[in-house]
């Protein structure tokens, strides 16, 4: 990769924060893994001061399998089946290597939802109360904290977490009154993350779901992905952290910097490619067929099972009321297939009365879900994407188009476009707030404008934007827009640094300058 060379202390001079979860006496949980419950509490034995928190989990677990808590269990499902799950016979173990029905259709996790319906909404939000904010193995992530949601029959022991999850979810409140006339608008920072994107809420699952297989001498030498940054960043963390090895297959000089540098560093086998994202993709699934490595993306359902929890965080931080509308950017488009089963089981679980409706955001560039919706979901054509800012949405033909055309349609959701200058100065602005919003995070809020100034949201309508990955990914393009450096774009929010000689007087001007500037 020719940007390789490019590289200068300057381009990785932050430490990446990986926190992998290491045994500590001071770690101890300070409490039970196991909710209150509507069956008798059984007694948890007595902690020993040096245990670490898998092996305390293994001792809860041991007390907990006691008891006659129903047996929670999934298997994957064709997704053409999922409105009706008996309408096929068709199903696979989660424990099977298998990505698709024998019709070619996805697939999707199905869970046993009468077992789940064995309790009702108020265990379940009591259950997962009480697992936040604790460093109890695995609970602490905001992914295993919903296990029984997401992958209820692995070992505590096979799970490879940096407990990830739990995002904030803040009140955007200057941004939302001074653009938007809105006072009930806020984001949700999934970019807040071990490896800077919410790919660390599947990858979780997917990798220790792997780890699983391997333990089974299930033949899986490597874990495999096609990648326009997000997703390698987080398998070759995970995969790092369970010493399973991991190989990308990257579009040559369509990701950032930032992103190429994650899976190196982490240790992945880094393949740069002569094509984009899609012919990436094609080829990694050629691969996955023919050798013994696992298929990490989202084609493989088992990474939106991770993705989901998000939907349910929203709904807990606000503390189990549904916002009106839930704005997620969309690419390869599982993540807005992920926020709708999320929303879907808390509903059907009685956590909640309703779902939100939800948008999906499209970069103009790279928009084939746009196309399709417009033409009122006639005709599906893929795109050859156009190289866009919001890089990592860079996607013509998406293998989840089923999933999101499916979450749109029982949503009563919405389907927005942004183009390279709307998306550049929703960024710009949604910083001048003291966000530091991706590119992708500005096509979601360029949707929002799109919709507030149509009156289709309304001023107080309760609404999340989904910001997707952090804006520390991305700061070439922010250094492109600051400096007016971009063909075709005012640049309308452009904040560059003043150069001003070294001497008193100068200073003193232009600081005089931006004072009165600022003077009410
Ligand atoms: C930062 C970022 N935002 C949004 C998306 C879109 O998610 P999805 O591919 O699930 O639609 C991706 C990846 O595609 C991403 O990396
Ligand atoms: N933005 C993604 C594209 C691949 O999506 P996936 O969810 O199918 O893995 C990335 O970061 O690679």
């Amino acid at each position: 990769m020719a940007a390789f060379s490019l590289f200068s202390s300057a381009h990785i001079a932050t430490k990446p924060n990986l926190h992998f979860i290491k045994a500590s006496t001071s770690d101890l949980p300070k409490s039970s893994p196991l909710p209150p419950s509507p069956s008798t509490q059984p007694q948890q034995p007595p902690l020993k001061p040096h245990h670490n928190i898998r092996e305390e989990a293994r001792l809860h677990n041991a007390v907990a399998n006691a008891t006659n808590h129903p047996r929670f269990t999934a298997k994957y499902v064709p997704f053409t089946a999922i409105s009706d799950p008996s309408s096929s016979d068709e199903s696979y173990s989660l424990d099977e290597i298998v990505y698709r029905s024998q019709s070619g259709s996805l697939l999707d996790v199905h869970h046993d939802m009468s077992a789940l319906k064995h309790f009702d909404g108020a265990y379940w939000r009591n259950l997962f109360d009480s697992r936040v904010g604790k460093t109890t193995w695995p609970f602490g992530s905001g992914v295993w904290s919903k296990k029984e949601w997401v992958l209820p029959e692995i070992d505590d022991d096979d799970i490879i977490s940096a407990f990830e999850g739990n995002s904030n979810l803040f009140w955007a409140e200057r941004y939302g009154k001074q653009f938007l006339g809105m006072n009930d608008l806020w984001v949700k920072h999934c970019g807040i993350s071990h490896t800077g994107s919410f790919k660390d809420l599947g990858m979780t699952v997917l990798v220790s779901q792997v780890n699983r297989l391997r333990k089974m001498n299930k033949p899986l030498v490597g874990v495999g992905c096609a990648s326009t940054g997000d997703t390698s960043a987080a398998l070759s963390a995970y995969c790092a952290a369970a010493g399973i090895p991991s190989i990308v297959f990257l579009p040559a000089n369509r990701i950032s910097m930032a992103q190429l540098v994650q899976p190196i560093a982490n240790g992945a086998f880094v393949l740069s490619i002569d094509t984009d994202f899609d012919g990436c993709m094609q080829l990694i699934r050629e691969v996955t067929a023919e050798l013994p490595i696992y298929l990490a993306n989202s084609l493989n359902s088992l990474r939106l099972e991770g993705q989901k929890t998000a939907a349910v965080e929203i709904v807990q931080q606000f503390d189990w009321e549904v916002p009106d509308w839930v704005i997620v950017p969309g690419g390869n488009l599982g993540n807005i297939y992920a926020f709708y089963k999320g929303f879907s089981m808390c509903k059907e679980l009685g956590l909640v009365d309703r779902i939100p409706r939800l948008v999906c955001a499209q970069a103009a560039n790279a928009n084939p879900l746009y196309l399709y919706y417009k033409c009122g979901w006639k005709e599906f054509n893929p795109v050859k994407a156009n190289t866009t800012f919001a890089s990592a949405i860079q996607i013509g033909d998406p293998v989840s188009i089923d999933r999101a055309v499916y979450a749109l349609k029982n949503s009563n959701g919405i389907v927005e476009e942004a183009t390279e200058e709307e998306l550049m100065d929703a960024m710009a602005q949604a910083d001048s707030t003291g966000m530091f919003t991706c590119p992708h995070t500005g096509v979601a809020l360029t949707a929002l404008i799109k919709l507030r100034k149509s009156g289709v949201i309304g001023p107080t309508d309760r609404t999340v934007v989904v910001s997707t990955a952090h804006g520390l990914k991305f700061t070439q393009s922010k250094i492109d827009y600051h400096s007016k450096d971009i063909k075709d774009m005012a640049c309308r929010f452009a904040n560059p640094p003043v150069q001003v000689k070294a001497d008193f007087g100068s200073v003193m001007d232009v600081l005089k300058k931006y004072l009165l500037s600022k003077a009410h």
